[in-house]
């Protein structure tokens, strides 16, 4: 088959269109298969046809007190001084639920009763007609409407269809889809792969919003890149199907045949919509039966799903659309976006103080995490070429409001201790969250600054001083009342290959050998401190091979050393222990985070001293990390204002 590489670049909104005709050409919309099904067993379910009740509830006229049943006009004149006084033949005690027996029209609670003897009572209030009697009807008459149609059944709506002689109702049957991976690259959960091969995951993610939706999705087996054999793949699912999605093979590379299958087998109706993530999307009608292609990416085929699945299969089920509710939030950081697309940019937010803030995360389209983290949705329209630090934008929510005012906003150097923080809160108080940005120590102070952020991690070193992070806040942050509070210090080191094969000990046997080093990126506190080293020991940047090549974080300069592409860089020790590697200890840094004052009765705030500095438990999980002193912690190291 020929290589694919004409992709249309349709714009969102034609595509939209384009693909809702050919639905209802196809008569997508006007299906909806309908199933008889108990009233025990519809739970959930959606009526496609309204229900009315069978019989009158309650069907008799029925005692809703405990007492004694009478007819009312024998009451009439009952008073305190006008006790009045009934024999057997004009009373019948009752039970609640009991039936009224005939000849009596109202309940005196036994409360009121003053027996005489078995045979006679003495009462003193008068009565009302058909007080405390539940009368025939009066929940509902037979022939009434119980439920519409369209309704999605819930507990009480069975218990009223039950108790007015319903037992079986028709529900409308949800679509029956298929999520279909492809490649044959794939292999299963669990299994350990070469490099090239990929845990298959996405159906599971399909599968489930399929579900989330609405529809009753089920999941193949993985189909080789074999055009013959997608074939048959998709004329087996097709004959059983309302809604087929394949996924992966929507783009242009040498074994990504899906389109021109589709082609061969029904009809292409668009292939590229002008979309960032998810461009590459194949719209298709086989029979009579939408078969969409999303792309291999998981934030791709996610996002893509959301833009032409789920109103489909709302539309399918005959019900209003889900329209996701929206926040204003200001953007922390300038996004750049291309003119002409499309695009959907996850972010973060985090009420700090009056201001909403929303931080973009992850770029990748192949970053699941990017999605895990993400409590909303940004739009850039095609129009805008992106937005400016500080523009406020709407944000559709992928989390519930209540939970996203109430995420602490950390932002600055990261540590594996703020993880096991965002966990601890959470467990004790299931609303919290952290949510974290690693920008490094300077990016943390500068987000203090902009009032971006509940707090900052920092181990800014003053070469002059030798002291911890107070002048860089001298500096930067002079008129922020705050409390500088120590977190911990930490042994960081040289990373190197597990038996550190090189024998580098420090900075002498990486300048005399021509040990290849990777350095930190410009303001991040390790980049600092090996600037100190270097100078302490007098060693030229320029004699460090490798000084220029800048990483982000401690992961990665690990995974450099890991993968062999360099000798040895500085990072924590907790890096080391993740990939394997080995450590060779240069310093104890002291690691504070800056909380300024105006936070430091919020309630995540003092949640999270008190767990630093009293919970015996949370330390002890800190120090098995390995490489962590924790002498100072939740110690004031410094303040000011
Ligand atoms: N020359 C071009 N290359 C690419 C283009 C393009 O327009 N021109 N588009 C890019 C875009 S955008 C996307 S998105 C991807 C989508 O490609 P495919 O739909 O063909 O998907 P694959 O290449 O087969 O897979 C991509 C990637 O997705 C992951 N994957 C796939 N299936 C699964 C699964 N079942 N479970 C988990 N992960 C899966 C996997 O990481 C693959 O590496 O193409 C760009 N290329
Ligand atoms: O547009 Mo692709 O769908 O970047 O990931």
């Amino acid at each position: 088959m020929k290589r694919n590489i004409y992709l249309d670049n349709k714009p969102l909104d034609e595509a939209k269109a384009i693909w809702h005709q050919a639905l209802a050409d196809a008569g997508f919309f006007d299906r909806r298969p309908e199933q008889k099904i108990a009233v025990d067993d519809c739970l959930g379910r959606i009526l496609a046809r309204p229900v009315f009740a069978l019989r009158s509830s309650p069907s008799y006229n029925a005692a809703a007190m405990d007492g004694i049943a009478v007819h009312f006009l024998d009451l009439a004149n009952a008073s305190e001084s006008n006790p009045v006084r009934l024999g057997r033949a004009r009373f019948t005690p009752v039970n609640t639920g009991n039936a009224i027996p005939e000849g009596c029209n109202a309940v005196v609670m036994i409360e009121d009763v003053h027996y005489l003897s078995d045979d006679e009572v003495e009462l003193i209030l008068p009565a009302t007609p058909w007080q405390h009697v539940r009368t025939i009807g009066e929940d509902i008459v037979a022939t009434e409407l119980i439920l519409p149609e369209g309704h999605q059944v819930r507990p009480i709506d069975q218990g009223a269809m039950l108790a007015t002689g319903v037992t079986e109702l028709w529900v409308q049957c949800p679509p029956k889809a298929i999520a279909i991976p492809t490649g044959s690259e794939l292999i299963q959960p669990g299994q350990v792969g070469q490099p090239g091969q990929i845990i298959e995951f996405n159906s599971r993610i399909l599968a489930g919003y399929l579900n989330e939706w609405g529809a009753v999705a089920r999941r193949s087996a993985p189909i080789p890149d074999d055009p013959l054999k997608l074939k048959e793949a998709i004329l087996a699912a097709v004959a059983d199907n309302d809604i087929v999605i394949l996924n992966a093979g929507a783009s242009a590379g040498t074994r990504d045949y899906t389109s021109q299958v589709l082609a061969e087998v029904g009809k292409v109706i668009v292939h590229g919509v002008a979309i960032k993530p998810g461009k590459p999307v194949i719209l298709a009608i086989v029979g009579a039966v939408p078969v969409i292609g999303l792309p291999g990416y998981p934030v791709s085929a996610v996002l893509t799903m959301r833009l032409f699945l789920r109103d489909m299969i709302t539309a399918f089920l005959g019900r209003e659309k889900i329209t996701p509710p929206e926040v204003e939030a200001t953007i922390s950081r300038p996004f750049h976006s291309h003119m002409g697309v499309d695009e959907f940019v996850r972010v973060t937010l985090g009420r700090v103080g009056d201001i909403l803030m929303a931080t973009p995360v992850g770029k990748g389209a192949g970053a699941v995490m990017s999605l895990v983290r993400a409590d909303g949705l940004l739009t850039i329209g095609a129009g805008k070429e992106g937005i400016g630090a500080g523009e406020k934008v709407a944000i559709e929510l992928l989390r519930p409001q209540a939970e996203v005012d109430a995420t602490l906003v950390c932002i600055g150097s990261h540590d594996n201790i703020l993880d096991l923080l965002a966990n601890q809160l959470h467990t004790e108080r299931p609303l919290i969250r952290i949510s974290s940005a690693h920008v490094g120590s300077m990016g943390g102070i500068m987000a203090i600054k902009r009032g971006e952020a509940h707090l900052a991690g920092t181990h800014l070193l003053d070469e002059a001083t030798g002291e911890y992070n107070v002048a860089y806040i001298k500096r930067f942050l002079a008129n922020i009342p705050l409390q500088l509070i120590n977190l911990c210090y930490r042994e960081q080191g040289l990373l190197v290959a597990r038996g550190n094969p090189k024998n580098i000990q420090g900075f002498g046997d990486i300048a005399e050998h021509g040990h290849l080093f990777i350095n930190r990126q410009g303001g991040a506190g390790t980049r600092l401190l090996t600037d100190k080293c270097l100078a302490d020991l007098k060693i030229g940047r320029e004699r460090i091979q490798g000084y220029q090549r800048e990483e982000y974080t401690h992961m990665s300069v690990a995974a450099a050393i890991a993968s062999g592409s360099a000798d040895t860089g500085m990072g924590i020790r907790a890096a080391a222990v993740a990939l394997d590697l080995d450590f060779v200890p240069v310093a104890e840094e002291r690691y504070d985070l800056i909380i300024p004052k105006k936070f430091l009765h919020d309630d995540k705030i003092t949640r999270v001293l008190h767990l630093i500095r009293t919970n015996q438990a949370f330390q002890q999980r800190i120090l098995a990390l390995g490489g962590y002193e924790l002498r100072d912690s939740g110690k004031v190291m410094y303040e000011q204002g």
